[in-house]
């Protein structure tokens, strides 16, 4: 593709050089970059790419976009702009052919429930009979093709590439997470959305956005960015619902479970294998446990009929439809007690789904394994330990991925919140598989044992390594069934 019509889009610019030059490729990554690419430089928080332009030209770049003043070889093309970070997207997607001209991209963001909603439409709208994509921390699919994901929201390069491929594959919509990170790092420029979801605001990633307002404005800023013909559905029970979309041209659906709200949801019946409901006025059952879930449902339904579904097919496709991976799944022992595999790893997460086990909780107890995640907000360490013990008969606090720090250094943050009440009911454990044969040993009849934190993960990642590990394969050894 002709390098002036990838940057066609970029405004202002200055060119020095042959902009009528083929180009083979776009990067941000010097590693890379294969001859004839343009290399896109970005100021990072670890490193700056600038300083890899060199070595983006040894390795065959034909042109670099700038946004500062730097020695560039000769014959090398050089766009500049004032935010390489801002024209990535653009200039990826311009690359890509504009994927979102041709395939229904629909956004989900908020704290907690991106992967649940994400997934839930996509596997939806497959059993509807169309082909679909997915952009998901647990997994991305261009149809029914995996690609592993690296991201909740993958680098514009990445997203660009992987939502051409569903074009090429045929696949009409598109499901994406859009994480704080993405949107504050313009990892989804230049993408046009048909529609967007809010979940929920709580604490999460403040070791990134500092602010709780920060980190609310990053949201915010995606529903600022839908157009009018777009439609935004909010969360009217959370007190961030209405300022997410408060200056949002798209046209804006509520959702809530106990104040006026364009759709209704509430819980009829539930048990440890799922829920009847009543939505907008429907009953209608499902696999999926939990109050927090009621909220995701309504999400789903709001998009589908905004997307110009029936009801009935929505609910009554939504009743076939299993739990995300990682997402409250039951383990059942032959002893009588259960385990709950899930990816709860903010306080307010482990609040909602510690929730719902006390709801379907019979006579039993409550024992949480939990620990949380290194390189990662510090702040929440102490608040989820006291949430966990708040919420459950015994805690174990024990290590998720530890990453570059110390497992015993989180394992301290987080008990120094409990108080001496709490810390009677808990034990820590650094070793996670440990951690969680001792909840089995310690479990009785009726017991339901929360395994919190990793979810689908199917590794712990230590000193920058992934080590094999799957909370769902470590309990029914413990439980001695394959
Ligand atoms: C904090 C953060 O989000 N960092 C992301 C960011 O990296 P960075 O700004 O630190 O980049 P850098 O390492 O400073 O490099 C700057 C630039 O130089 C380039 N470079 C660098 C080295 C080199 O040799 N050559 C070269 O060209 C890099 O490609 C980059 O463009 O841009 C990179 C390229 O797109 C991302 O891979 C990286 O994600 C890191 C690995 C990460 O862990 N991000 C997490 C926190 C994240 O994004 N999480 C969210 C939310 C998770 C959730 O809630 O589910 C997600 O969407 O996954
Ligand atoms: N609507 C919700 N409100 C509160 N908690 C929720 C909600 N949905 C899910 N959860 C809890 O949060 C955990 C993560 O859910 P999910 O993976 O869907 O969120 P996410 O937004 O994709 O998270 P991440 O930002 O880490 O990718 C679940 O395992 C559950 O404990
Ligand atoms: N078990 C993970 C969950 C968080 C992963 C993702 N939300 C991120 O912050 O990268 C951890 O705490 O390490
Ligand atoms: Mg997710």
């Amino acid at each position: 593709m002709k390098l002036s019509t990838i940057i066609g889009n970029l405004q202002p610019k200055v060119i020095t050089g042959d902009a009528e030059i083929d180009i083979t490729g776009v990067n941000i990554d010097s590693r890379q970059v294969k001859p004839g690419n343009l290399f896109i430089a970005v100021k990072g928080t670890v490193s700056n790419g600038h300083q890899y332009i060199a070595k983006a030209v040894e390795l065959g770049a034909a042109a670099v976009l700038v946004c500062e003043d730097v020695e560039v070889p000769q014959g090398i093309t050089v766009v500049r702009v004032d935010d390489t970070e801002d024209a990535t997207g653009k200039v990826a997607t311009a690359f890509y052919g504009n994927p979102t001209e041709h395939i229904r991209l629909i956004g989900v963001t908020g704290t907690n429930g991106k992967t649940t909603i994400a997934t839930v439409l996509y596997n939806m709208f497959r059993a509807m009979g169309h082909k679909c994509g997915l952009i998901s921390t647990v997994c991305n699919y261009i149809e029914d093709r995996e690609v592993p994901a690296s991201h909740t929201t993958p680098d514009p390069v990445t997203l660009n590439r992987l939502l051409a491929e569903m074009v090429k594959e045929g696949c009409e919509y598109a499901f994406m997470e859009c994480s704080s990170h993405a949107i504050q790092q313009k990892r989804i420029g230049g993408l046009k959305f048909v529609g967007g979801i809010f979940t929920n605001l709580t604490r999460d990633h403040l070791d990134y956005h500092k602010t709780f307002e920060n980190y609310r404005d990053a949201k915010k800023a995606f529903f600022d960015g839908l157009d009018k013909s777009a439609f935004a559905i909010t969360n009217a029970d959370d007190k961030n619902g209405m300022i997410m979309v408060q200056n949002c041209a798209a046209k804006v659906l509520t959702y809530s479970t106990r104040t006026a709200a364009d759709l209704k949801g509430k819980i009829v019946e539930e048990s440890i294998e799922g829920m009847l409901l009543d939505i907008d006025g429907q009953e209608v059952s499902v696999r999926f446990v939990g109050r927090f879930n009621v909220y995701n449902l309504l999400a789903v339904y709001g998009a589908a009929v905004m997307l110009g579904k029936e009801k009935e097919e929505v609910l009554r496709v939504l009743s076939s439809l299993h739990p995300v991976n990682g997402r409250f799944e039951a383990i059942r022992s032959p002893k009588g007690f259960s385990a709950v595999v899930d990816y709860a790893h903010t306080p307010d997460a482990l609040v909602n789904v510690l929730q719902a086990i006390n709801d379907i909780k019979k006579q039993g107890r409550v024992i949480t394994v939990c620990g949380a995640g290194g390189n990662r907000d510090k702040g929440k360490r102490p608040i989820m330990a006291q949430e966990a013990a708040k919420n459950s008969d015994r805690v174990i606090i024990t290590s998720d991925n530890p990453r570059f720090e110390n497992p015993q250094d989180i394992i301290n943050d987080m008990l120094a919140g409990l108080d001496e009440e709490m810390m009677q009911k808990t034990i820590s454990i650094t070793d996670r598989r440990e951690a969680i044969r001792a909840a089995v040993m310690m479990a009785q009849p009726g017991d339901i044992i929360l395994v919190a934190g990793k979810g689908h993960e199917p590794y712990q990642e230590i000193e920058g390594v992934k080590h094999h590990f799957d909370d769902h394969e470590e309990i029914k050894k413990a439980f001695g069934i394959d």
